[in-house]
């Protein structure tokens, strides 16, 4: 079986505004609806869980409504510990894989959500990326002070996909060892500190993650042009 974790329990500070972004309108529907369906309609994804932060209750059933969708999971203060949470919440009932994906991430592609999981077929872990085209640079205070080398460099993103025993174990063990350690700010990276095998996959820059207000107008500009 597989799952997909769809992640919504911030507070989308960085973009502001009324609501958290991932309830925000996006040619009518709630962000987070367009990425629900992405999964919802792939015919791999098995089941979709959504893990909300404990105040947005309201929000999400309003957003939801007529959505067949089990009921939420509850996050935490930061999304490590909203993985975390969500992955102790699918316990009961284990997938074998579990695609974890933000829910700020409404344009995710099918052929992306399927290659991710073909990965799995050889490789514990495979997450969604695309490689840097940009120079990147080290500033303080509005100065250079160097050019980070960018050959092999990747952005990543998600659906970070895993087998889900192992990944559970990850986290659990990333609390263990260091329960106030929550910078890891992608589930690769949880994986690759226990050692598992990390594929990359390739994606398309239009899987862009909304996080401020220029994303916010990318992605309504997107869906006023398809
Ligand atoms: N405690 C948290 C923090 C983030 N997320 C989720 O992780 C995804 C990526 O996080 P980000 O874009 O940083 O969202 P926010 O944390 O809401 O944004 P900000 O940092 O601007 O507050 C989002 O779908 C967000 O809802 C989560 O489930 N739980
Ligand atoms: C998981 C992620 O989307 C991969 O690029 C990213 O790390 C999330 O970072 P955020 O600061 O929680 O948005």
């Amino acid at each position: 079986m597989i799952t997909a974790l769809i992640v919504a329990g911030g507070r989308g500070q960085r973009l502001g505004g009324p609501i958290p972004k991932q309830y925000r309108l996006l040619d009518h529907l709630p962000i987070i609806r367009h990425t629900i369906a992405a999964f919802q309609s792939h015919g791999a994804i098995d089941r979709v869980r959504v893990v909300i932060h404990p105040d947005d209750q309201d929000l999400y059933h309003q957003a939801t409504a007529g959505a067949d969708l089990s009921p939420p999971l509850l996050g935490g203060a930061t999304r490590q510990e909203s993985v975390r949470r969500g992955l102790e919440g699918l316990e009961s009932d284990p997938p074998d894989l579990v695609l974890i994906h933000d829910a700020v991430r409404p344009f995710i592609a099918g052929a992306t959500i399927g290659a991710v999981i073909a990965a799995l077929r050889h490789t514990p872990g495979a997450i969604a990326g695309v490689p840097l085209a940009d120079t990147l640079k080290r500033c303080r205070d509005g100065k250079i002070t160097g050019t980070v080398e960018r050959t092999d460099l990747w952005r990543a993103q998600t659906p970070q996909g895993f087998h889900y025993r192992p990944l559970l174990d990850a986290h659990r063990a990333a609390f263990r060892d260091n329960p106030d350690r929550q910078d890891f700010t992608d589930d690769a990276a949880i994986a690759e500190a226990a050692g598992l095998a990390v594929a990359m996959v390739p994606a398309s820059d239009d899987n862009f993650k909304i996080t401020t207000e220029d994303d916010l107008a990318r992605a309504i500009f997107i869906l006023q042009n398809r």
